[in-house]
């Protein structure tokens, strides 16, 4: 009997984005379309496929320990959960870009050797990027959203979050102070199921690969 080929999709934001490029490959499944179902997990029997959506910040963690076989994640989500897996392809959709934000007030104390706080729904990134690359100590304070608050309200001097259009920073008075990195969704694969689905899984990114190029054009 042919094993599935098991996907597990960040649901949110990018779902329909990550939906639409694989119909564009031949990979599809209707039911998973109905925004209304309850339904978690649906099989394409004829294509040996099965797809799941699950809580963004869990695709990698599916992934790392092989429940499922392929993931569409933020790259974002990639780097704050710090698993292993391969990363194969970046997408070109869902793109933003990590940034650590503030009042205009807080640029000079970001450069002056000030302990800031800072406060992240990603804090893995916040720290890395504050230790290893500024090599500037912080004290971190995760958060799990509206991290915009926290500046407005004097819990933290700066924060590291997403930016894509800039109109909630914009709205609250704050603005890009620092870039750490450009985000995008990938896909990521399980590192044995590579080995063991090898041609099947190569097949899929070259062909989700062209797409990407294609649309790119
Ligand atoms: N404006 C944006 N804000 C947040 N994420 C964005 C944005 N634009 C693109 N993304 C990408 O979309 C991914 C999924 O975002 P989404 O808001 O659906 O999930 P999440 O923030 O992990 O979920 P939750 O809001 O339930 O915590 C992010 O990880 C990021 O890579
Ligand atoms: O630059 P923009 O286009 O304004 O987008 C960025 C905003 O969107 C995300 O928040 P989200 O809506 O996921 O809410 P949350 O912070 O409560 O998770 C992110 O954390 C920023 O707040």
């Amino acid at each position: 009997m042919r094993r599935y080929i098991t996907f597990a999709l960040a649901k949110g934001r990018l779902a329909k984005h990550t939906l639409s490029l694989l119909e564009q490959i031949g990979i599809t499944c209707e039911e998973m379309k109905d925004e209304k179902t309850r339904k978690l997990i649906f099989v394409n029997e004829e294509l040996g496929y099965r797809f799941f959506l699950s809580k963004a910040t869990d695709v990698p963690t599916y992934v790392e320990m092989g429940a499922a076989d392929i993931g569409v994640v933020g790259k974002d989500t990639i780097l704050e959960a710090g698993r292993k897996l391969y990363e194969v392809l970046d997408l070109n959709v869902g793109k933003c870009r990590m940034c650590v934000a503030g009042p205009e007030s807080a640029r000079e104390k970001l450069n002056d050797g000030s302990l800031i706080r800072v406060a992240s729904k990603y804090p893995r990134i916040a720290k890395d990027y504050f230790y290893n690359t500024k090599h500037q100590t912080v004290e971190i304070i995760k958060l799990n959203g509206s991290v915009e608050l926290a500046p407005i309200v004097g819990l933290s001097e700066v924060i590291v979050d997403i930016v894509e259009t800039g109109s909630t920073l914009k709205e609250n008075g704050l603005q890009v102070l620092e870039e750490i990195c450009p985000l995008s969704a990938r896909v990521v694969v399980n590192e044995v199921s590579m080995k063991m689905e090898h041609e099947r899984i190569t097949k899929l990114v070259k062909d989700l690969k062209k797409i990407v190029s294609a649309n790119q054009e």
